[in-house]
């Protein structure tokens, strides 16, 4: 098959489990990695077998390691956490063009939180009354709104802006814009997303203008520690290690009382540890909320 501007190689990876991570491992594939997910029903013992198909839109060795590398991380990490046996897998490389488009039968319009529904674009969605929509074709940046962590962060969101409207908000790790989108949709005077993909930010800007709201929303992929300006919220939805890093740059450019809302965090160790070092620096801790094994965590500035 020939790699054109339509076409996605596709890898598939057979995961042998304990069934105890099923939900977070079927999570994490769809709602993180875009992937499809289906069960081996021929198989039987006590392991749970699923065959996962990831698409890789520019195939070379080094993104295919990477991809490998992400999901093997992070099955590490919850054999950890879960304290079972580290889930087997096997990869293999599919080179038939129709599988580029099965992911999408999955893809569903649904509410993502209270009056906001996600549409892709592909099917059809006719708002009812007081719902929001925001239309996206995620391509192959994360964010489908699937992974518990952006509907936690969404919940934020919403609750913020009920309150207070006249928000600039920043949104760091923008994936397809969701957040940010969410945030314009929901009233925010204006919203920076940015992202260090700069294939995250090609399809955000397209996300963006698909939803007409090139006036309220901007895209960037300028480094955080590059940003100038001052917001009411920053909102991060990325991974622990990462946030830790970020403690300064979430300081200068807050302001006095703003709103803080970070996820991509596991409850237990990772929640403890952002909660430290945030309320560290300059933070109050004021409230989490959690789905599944993830939370969101929610902080003002109080310098
Ligand atoms: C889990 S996705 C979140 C996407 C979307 N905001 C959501 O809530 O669904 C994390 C995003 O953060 C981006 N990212 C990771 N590290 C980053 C950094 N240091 N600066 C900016 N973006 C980053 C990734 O490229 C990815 O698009």
């Amino acid at each position: 098959m020939k790699n054109n501007e339509n076409s996605s190689f596709w890898i598939s990876a057979h995961i042998i489990t304990n069934p105890t991570l099923e939900e977070a491992i079927v999570d994490y594939l769809v709602g993180v990695m875009g992937a499809s997910v289906e069960q081996s029903v021929d198989v039987k013992g006590p392991a749970l077998h699923l065959n996962t198909y990831l698409k890789e839109k520019n195939p070379t060795s080094e993104t295919q390691q990477l991809l490998r590398n992400q999901l093997e991380c992070y099955l590490t990490e919850l054999a950890t956490i879960f304290q079972v046996e580290k889930p087997i897998i096997s990869w293999k490389r599919i080179e038939d063009q129709d599988w580029s488009n099965n992911w999408k039968v999955h893809f569903k319009p649904f509410a993502i939180t209270e009056g906001l529904i996600i549409a892709p674009t592909w099917e059809e969605y006719t708002a009812q009354e007081g719902e929001r929509v925001i239309i996206m074709d995620p391509g192959m940046a994360f964010g489908t709104g699937h992974h518990a962590t952006t509907s936690l962060t969404l919940d934020f969101i919403r609750q913020i802006l009920a309150h207070d409207k006249d928000q600039r908000i920043l949104d760091v790790g923008t994936g397809t814009g969701i957040l940010g989108m969410g945030a314009a949709l929901f009233g925010a005077t204006h919203v920076l997303g940015i992202d260090n993909d700069p294939e995250a930010v090609r399809v955000a800007l397209e996300n963006v203008s698909l939803n007409n709201l090139d006036s309220v929303m901007d895209v960037s992929h300028e480094p955080l520690q590059q940003i100038k300006g001052s917001f009411n919220l920053i909102v991060a939805n990325i991974i622990h290690d990462a946030l830790i890093t970020m403690t300064d740059s979430f300081s200068n450019l807050l302001v006095r009382e703003g709103n803080l809302v970070l996820s991509g965090i596991l409850h237990g160790e990772q929640e403890k540890n952002i909660i430290r070092v945030f309320t560290g620096c300059g933070f109050l801790f004021t409230e989490k909320k959690q789905r599944k094994e993830w939370v969101a965590l929610h902080f003002t500035k109080t310098d």
